[in-house]
């Protein structure tokens, strides 16, 4: 379990990171997401050791990752794909890992073979396109089989094929039982690979909770062949909505409320459906506001 208290982070007169809290469980895939400088790296910089909180505490299966013995052994950790060593191949910079983490070298060839690296195991980590570096990244995430994952923007560079195969991954991965934390900035990415979300906002938290009970309440999503009045029909039934920005209306309010106040109106629908990524997608938006941070 990964248990973050009361996390603050201050860079002179910047507040990073502001009284963050959150726990990840076992067999989860919780998926923190905000806007680029949200705080999500200074986040997972302090939960990794790499930057000293100004309060507050984070630990990893009860401990602070300073205070793990062998830490990648407990959790495995990928902040950022690109840094690797250029010079070296795919293959030695596993095999350097694993004798740092005390396992065997085969280790290497095996993860290699597990994150679709085996056919570039030869080559140069300088040669290796951004996706294949965070390939590479979870490959050695993974080395000493630890139990939780932390991975900053892992989709990064990933084309479609890329996510789909991560997204696999790492539902075996809490399948069995691990935890997972990953990072991104863009909701679309990471919708169907988590199953929890934590949501950061100017260094704030907006939002945590799984993404069933955060898609609940987002409504309805309905697009009419007359938008405006649409709008209008369903605002004189006394429905709250909000325009989305492709012209289709989010309504609070159930499929069936806003299909007979549209029909009662003479309003010819194209899409009548429960609002999910639309509504996720309005939510983020709303809970990234200034305003939303404020309140
Ligand atoms: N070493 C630092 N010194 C000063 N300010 C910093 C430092 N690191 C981060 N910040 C500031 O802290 C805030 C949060 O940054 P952070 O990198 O954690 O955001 P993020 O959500 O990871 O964004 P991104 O997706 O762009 O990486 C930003 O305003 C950033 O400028």
């Amino acid at each position: 379990m990964i248990t973050v208290e009361n996390l603050s982070k201050r860079y002179g007169s910047t507040t990073a990171v502001s009284d963050v809290s959150f726990t990840v469980q076992p067999g989860s895939i919780t998926g923190f997401l905000g806007p680029n400088g949200a705080g999500k790296s200074t986040t997972l910089r302090m939960l990794t050791g790499l930057t000293p909180p100004t309060s507050g505490t984070a630990t990893i299966s009860g401990k602070r990752y300073a205070d793990l013995p062998n830490p990648g052994r407990v959790v495995g950790v990928m902040l950022d794909a690109a840094a690797q060593h250029p010079g070296r191949t795919g293959r030695e910079t596993l095999a350097l890992n694993a004798s740092v983490l005390g396992v065997p070298k085969s280790r290497a060839d095996e993860m290699l073979e597990a994150v679709g690296l085996s056919g570039a195991a030869k080559r140069r980590v300088g040669q290796y396109s951004l996706g294949m570096r965070q390939r590479l990244g979870i490959a050695s995430a993974l080395l000493g089989d630890p139990a939780a994952l932390i991975l900053d923007e892992p989709a990064n560079g990933m084309d479609p094929e890329g996510i789909r195969w991560m997204r696999g991954l790492l539902q075996d991965f809490a399948a069995r039982g691990g935890t997972v934390i990953l990072s991104s900035h863009l909701l679309g990415e990471v919708q169907a690979t988590v199953d929890r979300l934590v949501v950061i906002g100017g260094g704030r938290i907006v939002a945590n909770g799984s993404l069933d009970e955060l898609l609940a309440g987002s409504g309805t999503l309905v697009r009419g062949l007359d938008p405006i009045a649409l709008n209008q029909a369903l605002t004189a039934a006394g429905l709250s909505l909000e325009p989305l920005q492709d012209g289709a209306l989010r309504v609070d309010a159930t499929a069936e409320q806003v299909g007979r106040a549209a029909a009662a109106a003479g309003q010819i629908l194209l899409e009548l459906r429960e609002s999910d990524s639309a509504g996720l997608e309005e939510l983020f938006f709303q809970l990234t506001t200034p305003t939303a941070v404020a309140a």
